[in-house]
């Protein structure tokens, strides 16, 4: 177990039995710091724990609306703080039962959430990659074969469904955990601290003066990063459309949620002017890091003398007095689980909050401990988790793993977000405080041709600004300036070269909080072993979201080639498609395009994906369009209706590949109560591409705009022989589907304007040739079945 798994697992009162760590000596440090803890005198401890409270009741209601999953403990914490701030002229003794009890809560928590480590595997419905607790049992399998030129893929994602939805359903509960526990392990971590320093200051024993070195080094470092002034902080929370914006430059600090969620102190908040900023002096209070400050940094990096609470002025921690205690060896160090760790606070949550973001920026890993240079705590665990020894930390600047330039522009790795088949996607937020996905896609050894590829996303991208629907990109990079020269030409000369030097192209984008596929298996994972069915609603609300995404590429000619839950990412409350980075402009002579190879994922593609460029039986050349991205809307809603792809019972690559290719195959559905629903799905997954519907159509279609029933009036009268014999048709989708467009057509022809406008001869000649279509249609129907 790594030092923050037990530093995050051990118990704070008192009366804990070690369960953490194996080392006598680090059970004996601990119990007497638990001692102190409970004996501490007032003014060294007690204090800024009771300074937190109120913080935190003053900016709850932010908090609530960042985190939206919310604990116990947190609660709980809002409401102490609600009761001290009534208290917070006279300390209390009996706040410190309290605090104990909630900080003992928090770290049962914690230790749920570190108890497992997240890895990344594929779901065999999802087809994405999904965190996963180890151990990695009823692994799926993703196989992804390079097309010719390397960045077309095909995607084959096989697995065994059950238990891989299971685990990602429990991991998805752990990154909310996570996410939620995130401040109160800090606050935690605060407490520890303080029992620390106090240990310490008695003791003599300190690592912290070592530890202090490196944060004020680091934070030199983070405020040069700060260098532009702040002046707001979006962070989205975890699965629901939350953002909390916080101007740090105009807000009061005690106003936010997030900056003084832990802080016993209140710091100035100034914007930073200078970037080459002096590191301050020990004896400076902590300017310039705003909204970035932490009162961990605080009681680490501030002397007694900080001007940051001048009513608690000359009773802070004297941590030069720290300083110049004596040091434990970084062995020693790593036996003693309770000494302060501060990494503990760098936790990553797929949607993390406010909370943590700010910790996560204002403690960056290595701040805490020199010696601490993992690249991210989730590779850690993935280490940890998988069996392997995990080496004692090594000496080395990782700097240059913390953040990552773009455009001159840095950006701090708050953890990765997942891989692609060619990408890193990182959580990163910007000086101004804003999180965002950062896709880096490493180009070396790659042929031109494939990197130009990548470049295409790109492209896309900066067609697609500023539509809803689409995620956005903020900035991007291509460090091999050729490449991006000849992608904005358009023709790349060097097609067969390959790319020699290290060259990335990264992508700063719009951050998006779930995706698709994990919200799709926490709706089933809702369900599981009620009789519910799919709430229609739901799906009336994301099948609409997916649709007017797909809608805004097709109308820029764009194909995605690669729709599937996944590259559907919920950003505050509106899904947004990603992962371009194989979609094709359809070339303006012609609706299809034409494929260099076989691309998708196998079990969203359409037949005629998987025959791109061969010849039908008619010896025309098989092309993949909009019909094709049809298609794949199909699977989706398919697996939204019933929790599977269509073709999920066919589990190797030929078995799928032979059954979604045969032109006889019969999709099976399982009755629904809503006809419309099934005549949905048939209409996307029309073997014939040219009988799928287009976006425009299924916007229409009634499942998503119900035809409203009329009240029997006297005017329905005149439509009788409708009522008739829609009465008959109930269970015929498509008679009833017919009926009520006729009847649309009788009773309001043109229900936006006035019928007064119905004057001209071609709009009355059009109308009537419109009628007699229906009903020539509902009469071939009935024709049809007889
Ligand atoms: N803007 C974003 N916000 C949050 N997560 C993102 C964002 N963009 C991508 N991701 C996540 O990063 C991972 C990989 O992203 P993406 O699909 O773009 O990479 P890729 O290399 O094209 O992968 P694929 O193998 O699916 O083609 C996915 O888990 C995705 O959900």
């Amino acid at each position: 177990m790594d030092r923050d798994a037990r530093n995050l697992m051990r118990p704070i009162n008192s009366d804990f039995t070690s369960s953490s760590s194996s080392s006598s000596n680090s059970d004996l440090f601990r119990s007497v710091q638990a001692a102190l803890k409970r004996h501490r005198p007032l003014e060294t401890s007690i204090r800024p724990k009771r300074m937190l409270a109120p913080r935190r009741e003053v900016t709850k209601g932010s908090a609530s609306s960042a985190a939206v999953v919310d604990t116990k403990s947190s609660r709980d914490v809002a409401t102490q703080g609600q009761d001290n701030t009534a208290k917070e002229s006279s300390v209390q003794p009996h706040d410190m039962p309290t605090s104990a009890k909630e900080t003992q809560e928090d770290a049962c928590v914690t230790a749920v959430s570190n108890s497992s480590s997240i890895t990344h595997t594929f779901d065999e419905n999802l087809d994405v990659p999904i965190d996963q607790t180890k151990p990695d049992i009823g692994a799926s399998c993703h196989f992804e074969s390079q097309g010719i030129d390397a960045q077309k893929k095909v995607q084959f994602s096989i697995g065994t469904g059950a238990s891989s939805l299971e685990m990602e359903w429990v991991s998805i509960s752990q990154a909310e955990a996570s996410a939620v526990i995130n401040h109160d392990s800090k606050h935690q971590n605060i407490l520890n601290t303080e029992a620390d320093i106090c240990l310490k200051s008695d003791g003599g024993i300190s690592l912290l003066a070592k530890r202090t070195t490196a944060a004020q080094d680091q934070l030199h470092q983070f405020r040069n990063f700060l260098s532009q002034p702040m002046t707001q902080s979006s962070v989205v929370g975890p699965s629901c459309a939350t953002t909390t914006s916080v101007h740090a430059t105009s807000a009061p600090m005690s106003t936010t949620y997030c900056s003084s969620l832990h802080s016993g102190y209140h710091m100035p908040v100034e914007p930073l002017k200078d970037s080459n900023v002096n590191p301050q002096p020990s004896n400076a209070p902590l300017r310039g890091t705003g909204a970035m400050s932490n009162p961990q940094i605080a009681v680490a990096a501030q002397p007694s003398t900080s001007a940051v609470d001048t009513q608690n002025e000359g009773k802070e921690y004297d941590l030069s007095k720290e300083q110049k205690g004596c040091k434990l060896s970084e062995s020693e160090y790593q036996e003693n689980p309770s000494l302060p760790d501060v990494k503990q606070t760098e936790v990553e949550s797929y949607a993390g909050d406010v909370a943590n973001a700010r910790s996560q920026v204002t403690l960056p890993p290595n701040l805490c401990s020199d010696t601490k240079s993992e690249p991210s705590k989730s590779e850690k665990q993935e280490k940890a988790a998988s069996g392997k020894v995990v080496p004692a930390p090594r000496k080395k600047n990782k700097d240059s793993d913390l953040f990552i330039k773009v455009n001159g522009k840095l950006y701090q790795r708050l953890g990765k977000i997942g891989s692609g088949g060619s990408s890193e996607v990182h959580k990163v937020i910007s000086s101004d405080c804003t999180i965002y996905a950062l896709k880096k896609i490493k180009l070396k050894g790659r042929d031109y041709a494939t990197a130009f590829g990548f470049c295409q996303e790109i492209e896309y991208l900066n067609k697609l600004k500023g539509k809803n629907h689409i995620i956005q990109l903020i900035d991007y990079e291509v460090t091999d300036k050729a490449l991006l020269h000849a992608v904005l030409s358009g023709s790349i000369n060097n097609k067969d070269g390959r790319v020699k030097d290290d060259g990335y192209i990264y992508m700063v984008l719009e951050y998006g909080e779930i995706d698709l596929a994990h919200m799709l298996s926490q709706k089933w994972k809702e369900m599981d072993g009620s009789n519910q069915t799919i709430d229609e609603n739901w799906l009336r609300f994301y099948w609409q979201q997916i649709l007017l995404a797909v809608s805004t590429i097709h109308e820029e000619r764009i194909v995605h080639s690669d729709l599937k839950p996944a590259n559907f990412l919920l950003v505050r409350g509106s899904l947004k498609l990603i992962d371009f980075g194989i979609a094709k402009a359809i070339m303006s002579d012609t609706t299809n395009i034409q494929r260099d190879s076989q691309v998708g994922t196998l079990s969203y593609m359409s037949p005629e994906a998987f025959m791109c460029n061969e010849t039908d039986a008619d010896g025309n050349t098989i092309k993949c369009g909009r019909p094709s991205d049809i298609w794949s809307l199909g699977c989706i809603l398919y697996q939204m209706v019933y929790g599977r792809t269509p073709f999920a019972d066919y589990k190797t690559f030929w078995a799928k590949f032979k059954v979604i290719t045969d032109p006889n195959h019969q999709i099976s559905y399982e009755p629904v109560p809503n006809p419309w629903l099934l005549d949905l799905m048939r209409k996307c997954l029309a073997w014939d591409r040219n009988e799928r519907w287009r976006i425009p159509e299924l916007l229409q279609h009634p499942f998503l705009v119900p035809p409203v029933p009329t009240q029997p009036s006297s005017h329905d009268h005149s439509c009788k022989l409708l009522r008739l014999i829609g009465q008959n048709c109930t269970s015929d989708s498509e008679a009833s589907k017919l009926v009520c467009q006729l009847k649309q057509l009788l009773e309001d022809p043109l229900p936006s304007t006035t019928s007064q406008l119905l004057t001209s001869r071609d709009q009355q000649c059009t109308l009537l040739c419109q009628v007699s279509k229906v009903c020539l249609q509902l009469q071939e129907h009935f024709q049809r079945d007889k």
